[in-house]
């Protein structure tokens, strides 16, 4: 791929999945729904100004007891004294979010503007004249949702799409049951927002188009299950799903190789009988087992599921050379208030660094880069139906964070701080501009290595990236580790915090050890900010090796540790 078509980037609101992917606009869709909520409860119901047996009185119902639904809440007395719900922390809770705002309402202000009725649906709800007319029915204090709104129109069922891949992607990696899920568990956390039979079907059919034969037939199980008590959706309609679901596994199955298919099976033939599948074991667990803690990048995505998960795969006698210092040598400035740094690992070394950043930094570090927020369009539905089994190629779905460039007036202390930081050069034009990076639930990037965006300037030492340094910049919740899969460890996201490795040895050449990727958050927002250093630069600064792919190392105060095996 060009320079050019690389770099031209569309503006992250033209793009469908701007509320699958920008943690501010679906905050900002989270304080409009409840807005919504508050005045369709307070105003449209308690003054009984919604005529009886109307069309509109039943939207407006369906909107509320949809909230109230699924947010648990008891009452309405209950939901209004307890609004707070921070809905978009939590996967379960947003995907009914915008499934609420989807559906219902649209259904509900389509309803109310009928005599304004011209034309399809669609193109009514994305004309201009709707929001005009419907521009009353909205909250004052959300300019910027409405205008997105009426400039890009309604949010799609696409939105809806991308957050089923996000809760079967935090399914799959860390080997969550559907039936916590539908209960609004998420790894052990409990939330009051749960799915019915309809949203199990709907999970279902997404797992199905991206080949996650396994996923489809558990979701499907729960959908009958669900079914048979809430009534919302026709039993023998699932039958035929389930059938399909399950004869589409079985096609693709085949036992003599189940080691080398992709991990999206049971490791049996699934009969029709109800529960049959309870019985099987997800070829995602064997495989596991099996290689897990292999040290080649071709096993990533499998030593990705552990480590995201807080595995570690370092033997006791590495484990045994880790350890946390003090570090006041590297900069003078250090004497008066020393560093606290951690080997996370040693050959490859990748160090944690805390309390770098202060509250004020990160925070202009965050808003900043909203403003500049742009977006590649590489997001593509799906899993890779790749020949390995365990690596996931790039045309698949490789990340679903949304980056962008912080032009931080500030930018220069950083690179102050990172200098001192480190020994190394890097203000200026020795390293890259700050990238960074927002996660919302389910988001994540796939293993990767920092290569600069093309083949050349990776072997180009001005462009060749010698060292990475992740900022953390927000608490996370719950999921979002930094996983090495080659090296075996994990950093936290610990606020204010930064982690930092060499992408290439001393040669220049680049170091596949420092493999690695951004485990799907589960709950919160995530942040970051990505410092690459550039190679060149460093000529006066590293230390000459007098071996071929040599590793880069961290010293201790001055000093360099004997290389460990
Ligand atoms: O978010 C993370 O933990 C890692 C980010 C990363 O690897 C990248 O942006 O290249
Ligand atoms: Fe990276």
């Amino acid at each position: 791929m060009s320079t050019e078509t690389r770099t031209t980037f569309v503006p992250y609101w033209d793009l469908p999945q701007m509320y699958a992917k920008s943690v501010p606009d679906l905050k900002s869709l989270e304080r409009f729904d409840l807005e919504i909520v508050k005045q369709l409860t307070h105003t449209f119901l308690a003054t009984e100004m919604l005529p009886r047996g109307s069309e509109i009185r039943r939207l407006a119902h369906a909107y509320l007891q949809d909230y109230y639904e699924s947010n648990g809440k008891l009452s309405v007395r209950d939901a209004i004294d307890n609004f707070d719900n921070r809905l978009s922390r939590h996967p379960i809770c947003t995907y009914r979010l915008i499934r609420r705002v989807v559906y219902l309402l649209g259904d509900l202000l389509s309803e109310a503007l009928q005599p304004y009725w011209t034309s399809t649906l669609k193109n009514w709800i994305n004309s201009s004249i709707f929001w005009t007319k419907s521009l009353k029915y909205f909250p004052p204090e959300f300019p910027h949702t409405v205008h997105n709104f009426s400039q890009h129109g309604w949010l799609k069922a696409e939105n809806l799409e991308i957050w089923a891949e996000k809760i079967l992607r935090l399914q799959h990696v860390y080997n969550l049951d559907p039936i916590e899920l539908a209960k609004g568990w998420v790894s052990y956390v409990p939330s009051n927002c749960t799915l019915n039979s309809i949203h199990c079907w709907e999970i279902s059919k997404i797992a199905t188009r991206t080949d996650q034969f396994a996923n489809a037939i558990q979701w499907l199980e729960l959908a009958r299950k669900r079914a048979s008590v809430d009534k919302k959706l026709s039993l023998p309609f699932i039958e035929f799903a389930f059938w399909d679901a399950i004869e589409i596994h079985n096609l693709g199955f085949d036992d003599d190789i189940k080691m080398e298919l992709g991990p999206w099976y049971f490791d049996r033939v699934i009969s029709h009988v109800p529960g049959a599948s309870q019985n099987a074991t997800k070829l995602r667990d064997l495989q596991y087992e099996a290689f897990r803690g292999n040290k080649d990048k071709f096993y990533s995505a499998i030593n990705y599921l552990g480590i995201c998960s807080g595995d570690n795969f370092k033997t006791s006698r590495e484990k045994s050379k880790l350890f946390c210092w003090q570090e006041f040598k590297i900069h003078p400035s250090f004497l008066i208030g020393p560093m606290k740094m951690e080997f996370l690992s040693q050959n490859p070394d990748i160090i944690q660094m805390y309390g770098v950043l202060g509250e004020e930094e990160m925070e202009s570090i965050k808003s900043e880069s909203v403003i500049d927020m742009r977006l590649e369009d590489n997001l593509v539905i799906g899993y890779d139906r790749a020949p390995f089994t365990f690596t996931v190629s790039s045309s698949s779905y490789h990340r679903s964070l949304l980056q962008s460039w912080c032009k931080f007036s500030k930018g220069r202390d950083l690179e102050k701080k990172l200098e001192r930081l480190t020994g190394w050069v890097v203000e200026g034009q020795a390293s890259e501009v700050l990238t960074v990076g927002a996660y919302s639930p389910g988001g994540h990037l796939h293993t990767h290595f920092d290569r600069p965006s093309s083949n050349d300037a990776l072997h180009n030492s001005n462009t060749s990236r010698i060292i990475t340094a992740t900022f953390y910049l927000n608490d996370v919740e719950v999921g979002g580790r930094t996983a090495f899969t080659s090296a075996g460890v994990g950093a936290d996201p610990i606020k204010g915090s930064l982690t930092l490795w060499f992408n290439v040895h001393n040669d220049g050449t680049e170091d596949f050890d420092t493999y690695h990727g951004g485990c799907p958050l589960l709950i919160g927002e995530k942040w970051v900010g990505n410092k690459w250093v550039k190679y060149a630069p460093q000529f006066s600064k590293g230390k000459c090796g007098l071996k071929p792919k040599e590793k880069y190392q961290f010293p201790v105060n001055n000093v360099y540790l004997p290389v460990q095996g």
